[in-house]
């Protein structure tokens, strides 16, 4: 076999430039254009938020009464959408449901094929404003409600809670759900981006490109952990029984969802931000045992295996407590995200290079086809 170096998962390896965010394990610290992360959860919309990713600077007032023009505007669903949803199985996953309605949002833009940055531009402020209602519809057919149209009243994260639940939600719950949203923006070339970059390299369009990267998302090593911790609670069922259901998990070698990182080895810089978002709802909810369960977990894992949560951890309860069903967590994920998508997609489109690395063969030697 050909001896060369091979980096098994990209790790370690930078495969390219961006401005659009930098995760740095060393600092500890993840900015989106140069600002905190935890500073833009504080105060900033998640309109706001997305006009920053896509354009580079946060938005003037102006820029950000036209953005939000825009996305409410374009909120409902078309009907060959809708119809796409109402055929699929109620056993679909909500991941396949969403996945399935870009496609077909691509496949209605006339100009999908048009990678002229203000087409771009347009078709990723489209995904924003669809994408909330798509995970909605989806959560309430599961439970035979019918569909809530959008308010162009209410902002995004307003909106959002209403088309789900079909009533304004509390201001608390609100601020967390916009918190959660905006810290879920963007992460630097991690799985679903690097995905959603691959197939922009190959001047595919950018549904296509969003499409790949909701396959990415889905896996349980990436976006899929925030559900798969909210299935891990339900296992373990009472805190009491956190160190024993860990003990047991760990001597099957089982990987613990919502903890670990790619890049941070030392925290997940989020998660001070979204822990105080999840302890406010837990409150809010009143559910203390939720809490318990946390940080049992939290310190078991710190004690066993040092290893600690990944923004998933706290989000998969914060997400639950409003009322989410878990299959929907991943979703949302996807809804905030599509941002940090479509700003990287653009990105690459602007420098592009074909993403194509190499492999190291090591299968059967040549040999001859037999007669
Ligand atoms: C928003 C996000 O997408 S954040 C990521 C969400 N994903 C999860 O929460 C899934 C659980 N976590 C994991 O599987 C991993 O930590 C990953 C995939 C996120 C990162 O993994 P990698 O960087 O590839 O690290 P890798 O899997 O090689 O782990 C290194 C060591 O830590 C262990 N480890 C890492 N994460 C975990 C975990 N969650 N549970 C148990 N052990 C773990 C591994 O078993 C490995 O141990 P070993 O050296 O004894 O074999
Ligand atoms: O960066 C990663 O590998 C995963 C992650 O935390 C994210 O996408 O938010």
């Amino acid at each position: 076999m050909e001896e060369r170096e091979i980096y098994k998962g990209l790790a370690g390896v930078p495969v390219d430039y961006t401005a659009v965010s930098k995760v740095d394990p060393e600092s500890n610290s993840l900015l989106y254009r140069g600002y905190p992360v935890q500073d833009l959860a504080a105060t900033k919309s998640v309109e706001e938020v997305a006009w920053l990713l896509w354009y580079g600077e946060l938005p003037t007032p102006e820029q950000l009464d036209g953005l939000v023009e825009t996305e409410r505007s374009a909120r409902a669903l078309a009907p060959n959408v809708r119809r796409a949803i109402d055929d699929l199985p109620m056993t679909s996953h909500p991941m396949d449901v969403v996945r399935t309605a870009v496609s077909v949002i691509g496949a209605n833009d006339p100009d999908a094929e048009d990678n002229d940055p203000e087409q771009n531009l347009r078709k990723a402020k489209h995904l924003f404003a669809q994408i909330p209602a798509i995970v909605a519809y989806d959560q309430r057919r599961r439970h035979g409600l019918p569909l809530i149209e959008p308010r162009d009243d209410l902002d995004y994260p307003q909106n959002f809670l209403y088309m789900t639940f079909g009533e304004e939600a509390n201001p608390e719950v609100v601020d967390a759900f916009r918190v959660s949203m905006v810290l879920y923006a963007e992460h630097s070339f991690n799985a679903s981006t690097f995905t959603a970059r691959v197939i922009a390299s190959t001047l595919s369009d950018l549904h296509s490109s969003v499409v790949g990267a909701i396959g990415a998302l889905k896996g349980p090593l990436h976006g899929g952990a925030n559900e798969a911790v909210m299935e891990t609670f339900g296992q373990i069922g009472t805190p009491d029984k956190v160190e024993e259901w860990l003990d047991d998990a760990l001597a099957r070698k089982a990987k613990i969802m919502g903890f670990g990182h790619r890049v941070y080895k030392n925290g997940d810089s989020r998660v001070p931000t979204m822990r105080a978002a999840m302890e406010r709802m837990l409150d809010h909810y009143d559910r203390p045992d939720l809490l318990e369960m946390y940080e049992r977990m939290e310190k078991a894992m710190g004690e066993q295996k040092n290893i600690k949560p990944n923004l998933d951890y706290p989000a998969g309860p914060t997400y639950h407590v409003m009322g989410f069903d878990t299959e929907t967590f991943t979703p949302i994920f996807v809804a905030a995200r599509v941002t940090g998508w479509t700003a990287h997609i653009m990105e690459q489109l602007a420098s592009n290079a074909l993403i194509r690395p190499l492999s190291v063969y090591n299968g059967i030697e040549r040999r001859a086809v037999p007669e």
